[in-house]
């Protein structure tokens, strides 16, 4: 894991110095793209996927892309997002997390666990998961307020100069935005998409919901907070819902057999509200695995970790 250094002059990253002039070409220089367009089927399959199998390429983090991340306080949002992204650097890719919300070692201490599928790393392993973040994860760590154009500096510097692909802003509401102040969330929210667009990086823009009047309600994307615009901006909504009813009922469940029933219904719900270009939406159910973090496709379906020396993910059983 690498830091980026705060006294970069970012002034030269936060609006882009081309005059324009390379945006006007010709009208066919779009033809292959076109003929992709109606017969390029495999053309849909561009992009990171997700951790978790079972959604094959219904959900993909395409280049190019912003992905809307709501959710209500405490739902599981970062560890969520962490969790992708650790599987997107499995897959290759190099990511950049601008966490104003959380101290970068509690950022980097759930995802070594998620890493490692443990509760309790041990530092040969902590030390081999830092290293192979190397050249894969760039920590933004900004101390005091950050403003919107600086993330937007921010972004476009990771990746242009790092090459990253993955850029999470965890939150929106931490970038100096009042709550209020619409017009503002609607000004960044389009810049990160002009910037994800032009650049071919993918943005993460971790956001909160508005609990509904049962934190158990399961949300939509009318519960965004803020700005309409918001949702209509983006290219991607991926709601993070925790299932609440079931925590409360395992706590005052008596009946062993009603809560072995109860075990197996999902933790939390990635609920897929918005997809700009791929038809899919609908509920991808998970399971919590509260000693790595890890959120699983299936009630049995066992942790993972990362094997360093190959950089892929191995059953914990193999171990
Ligand atoms: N089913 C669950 N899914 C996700 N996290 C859970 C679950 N059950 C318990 N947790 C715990 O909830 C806590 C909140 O996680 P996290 O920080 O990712 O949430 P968040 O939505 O980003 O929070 P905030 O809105 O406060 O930033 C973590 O400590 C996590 O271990």
């Amino acid at each position: 894991m690498r830091v980026i250094p705060d006294d970069i002059d970012w002034n030269a990253y936060a609006s882009d110095e081309d005059d324009g002039r390379a945006d006007v070409r010709r009208a066919s220089d779009w033809a292959d793209a076109v003929a992709q367009y109606f017969h390029g089927e495999d053309e849909q399959v561009v992009g990171t996927p997700t951790p978790w199998g079972k959604v094959e390429n219904r959900i993909m983090f395409r280049p190019g892309e912003v992905t809307l991340w709501p959710g209500i306080n405490g739902h599981g949002k970062s560890g969520a997002v962490g969790f992708v992204m650790l599987n997107a650097m499995v897959s290759g890719a190099r990511a950049c997390i601008a966490s104003h919300e959380m101290a970068p070692e509690a950022t980097m201490s759930r995802m070594c666990r998620q890493a490692a599928g443990s509760n309790l790393p041990t530092i040969e392993l902590i030390e081999r998961f830092h290293r192979w973040t190397d050249d894969r994860l760039w920590l933004y760590v900004h101390r005091g307020a950050v403003t919107p154009q600086r993330m937007i500096a921010v972004s476009r510097y990771c990746r242009k100069e790092l090459g990253v692909d993955h850029m999470v802003i965890d939150s929106l509401m931490k970038c100096g935005i009042a709550p209020d102040d619409y017009n503002g969330q609607k000004t960044f929210v389009d810049g990160l998409c002009v910037l994800a667009r032009d650049t071919g990086l993918h943005i993460h823009l971790v956001h909160h919901l508005r609990k509904g009047e049962r934190e158990t309600d399961v949300p939509d994307k009318f519960g965004v907070k803020g700005a309409g615009e918001i949702t209509d901006l983006v290219d991607n909504v991926l709601i993070v819902f925790r299932n609440k009813r079931k925590e409360t009922q395992l706590e005052t469940e008596a009946d062993q057999k009603k809560r072995e029933e109860l075990v197996l219904l999902p933790d939390s719900f990635l609920i897929c509200a918005k997809q700009r270009h791929f038809t899919w939406e609908g509920k991808v159910s998970l399971w919590f695995d509260k000693d790595s973090q890890q959120l699983l496709e299936g009630p049995s379906a066992g942790r993972r970790y990362i094997d360093f020396a190959s950089g892929a993910w191995k059953q914990e059983w193999n171990r």
